[in-house]
């Protein structure tokens, strides 16, 4: 790596996880070896890669632990094999006998877990088209945010529906992220509204790189999702997307626009944090002073 210069190569595998994790495996695994082929350093897999299972009883009769969990071992002699930095934006694991956890892992060269997220912010939402999540009745949400290094690179790691809450993606903008990762799968509707914006938003607030790897089309479970796996630059610039069908997408990131987007916009370095004093009412929200 020059001195200048500081850059990595990453694809995104957009998938349509069904219903049997084996078939999932096979088809993120190809995918992976497409993508290393093409001489990915880092390579980032979509929310749920193992399974999308709408029913619980078969969901949890199908889930294992994560000690066991085939989709783990497979995706660790992968990286290994492959000799690279695979983010296996997250696999359903059974913690008990009727709850789960949203697991992302970052997996280095070596096979080693790197690190582990669990999904923060779950997804009890009720659309207007009818759709009907209640993710929190099943999953048992992360209470931490997770920040991770690859080749000397600060990566976020975040899943799906906590793409909606910024002071996440600032808390790991601040933590030393230049590279912030949205594996997930939205819905048709919300993602039509709200993916891009919401996407390109983050990478310009913080001066970060998204990398969002995402499920689309029509699932074996009968949910659709949205699709368009997206490479958004620190100024907020879509430079590469997928479509709806399973494939890859690829970039080179280069750090040096991270350190001119934050040049040009020092907004991380003027940001203050506010504290409700008066919940309920009209009123002042009171500047917290930052320290130093
Ligand atoms: O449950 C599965 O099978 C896979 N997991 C998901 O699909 C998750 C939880 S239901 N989806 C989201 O968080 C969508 C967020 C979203 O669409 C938005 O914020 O608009």
């Amino acid at each position: 790596m020059s001195s200048t210069s500081e850059t990595l190569r990453v694809a995104l595998v957009q998938m349509r996880t069904g219903r049997t994790p084996a078939a999932s495996i096979d088809t993120a695994a190809a995918l992976v070896r497409e993508a290393a082929q093409a001489g990915a350093r880092y390579v980032q897999t979509p929310e749920t890669t193992n399974l999308m299972e709408l029913d619980r009883a078969r969901l949890f009769e199908t889930l294992h632990e994560e000690e066991s969990d085939p989709a783990l071992a497979a995706f660790r002699d992968l990286a290994r094999a492959l000799s690279i930095h695979l983010h296996v934006g997250s696999l359903a694991l059974k913690v008990s006998a009727q709850r789960a956890v949203n697991r992302g892992f970052l997996i280095g060269p070596d096979g080693a877990i790197a690190a582990r997220y669990d999904k923060i912010h779950m997804f009890d939402v009720d659309l207007d088209n009818g759709e009907s999540y209640r993710e929190s009745t099943a999953y048992r949400p992360g209470e931490q945010a997770v920040a991770a290094d690859v080749d000397g690179i600060g990566i976020g790691l975040t899943i799906c529906y906590d793409l909606r809450f910024p002071a996440l993606y600032r808390a790991l903008a601040e933590a030393g992220a230049r590279v912030l990762t949205v594996p997930a799968a939205f819905t048709r509707p919300t993602g039509e509204a709200h993916w891009h914006i919401l996407l390109r938003a983050r990478a310009i607030e913080n001066g970060a790189y998204v990398l969002a790897a995402a499920q689309g089309g029509r699932h074996e479970n009968g949910r659709e999702t949205y699709g368009h796996s997206l490479i958004v630059d620190p100024w907020g610039r879509v430079i590469a997307e997928g479509g709806t069908d399973p494939g890859i997408v690829l970039a080179e990131l280069d750090m040096g626009e991270v350190e001119t987007a934050r040049r040009r916009i020092p907004s991380l370095r003027h940001g203050r944090r506010f504290e409700v004093l008066d919940p309920g009412h009209a009123g002042h929200l009171h500047l917290v002073e930052k320290p130093n």
